[in-house]
């Protein structure tokens, strides 16, 4: 595991404790039961993908990578303005040390808009996975490079139990084969090297060719422009996470539309 996914899943395990300790399960699952009913998040997805680009659109105000993102930060007003530039879902980071999310960004930004989100933060405990329909995601995230099989296997079971779908993340040919005997369609690949924090379009490049042929591939992270989408979309890619690239953007309806205006056509 690198250096930042073990400083993440060393707070993060203190985190969960403590909110065990302050609320317990029976009462986060109560809220969960009375959340909205969920939005399909895969099968929003790979409907638009079908007809252009699925986009996962991110509202991140801050990275370790890169520090502060973006100040002027209002989440229901940055979902509002990727609906209106026509992305597919929402991601919304809730990890505070690391990213500088909140929980209440996840359930705000969902509520001014009608497209489905993702939580995005790290997942090691079914506690998360109740906690995130509680704050009305519609999918959860499974990072394979910070949890086992059995783990990943337990969280996924307990989002389709809530309903919810589960977006896969490897970075790795071995994350991706442990990845495939999971259930979830949605299989993200993610660009950064979490030991160095680089970009690169050839992890997606290499690892789309093995990635089954039943499962949608979403290509994550360091995307900036039309033609790295299209050049992916040659690779099978056809839904994309994207943050940092529309979150430095001040008109972020306007860059998202242009972002998707002409999709490519694919080889999936
Ligand atoms: O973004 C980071 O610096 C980062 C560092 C350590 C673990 C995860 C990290 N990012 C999470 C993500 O997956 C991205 O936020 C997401 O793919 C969007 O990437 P980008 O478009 O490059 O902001």
């Amino acid at each position: 595991m690198s250096d930042i996914l073990e400083k993440i899943k060393t707070y993060k395990l203190e985190e969960v404790a403590a909110r065990k300790a302050a609320v317990p399960l029976s009462e986060v699952e109560a809220r969960a039961n009375d959340a909205p009913p969920v939005r399909g998040f895969a099968e929003n997805l790979q409907r638009a993908a079908r007809e252009g680009y699925g986009l996962i659109a991110e509202i991140k105000k801050a990275s370790p990578s890169k520090g502060l993102i973006r100040s002027d930060f209002d989440p229901p007003a940055l979902a509002k303005a990727y609906e209106d530039g026509g992305a597919t879902c929402l991601s919304v980071l809730t990890d505070g040390p690391s990213f500088q999310g909140d929980d209440s960004y996840l359930t705000a930004a969902r509520s001014a808009v009608s497209l489905p989100a993702l939580r995005k933060d790290f997942m090691y405990d079914i506690y998360q996975v109740a906690e995130a329909r509680a704050l009305h995601a519609d999918c959860i995230l499974i990072i394979l490079a910070s949890v086992s099989d059995a783990q990943a296997q337990e969280l996924e079971e307990a989002a389709f139990a809530w309903g919810m779908d589960v977006l896969l993340e490897v970075h790795n040919a071995e994350e991706l084969e442990r990845a495939s005997h999971l259930k979830s369609p949605l299989m993200g690949i993610n660009n950064r090297n979490l030991k160095t924090f680089e970009t690169t379009l050839d992890t997606t490049r290499t690892l789309s060719k093995q990635v089954p042929v039943d499962r949608t591939i979403v290509c994550e992270s360091g995307l900036n422009t039309p033609e790295e989408l299209a050049d992916m979309a040659r690779y099978g890619a056809r839904c994309f996470l994207i943050g940092e690239s529309l979150m430095r953007q001040e008109d972020v309806a306007g860059a998202t539309r242009e972002l998707l205006a002409n999709p490519a056509r694919g080889v999936r």
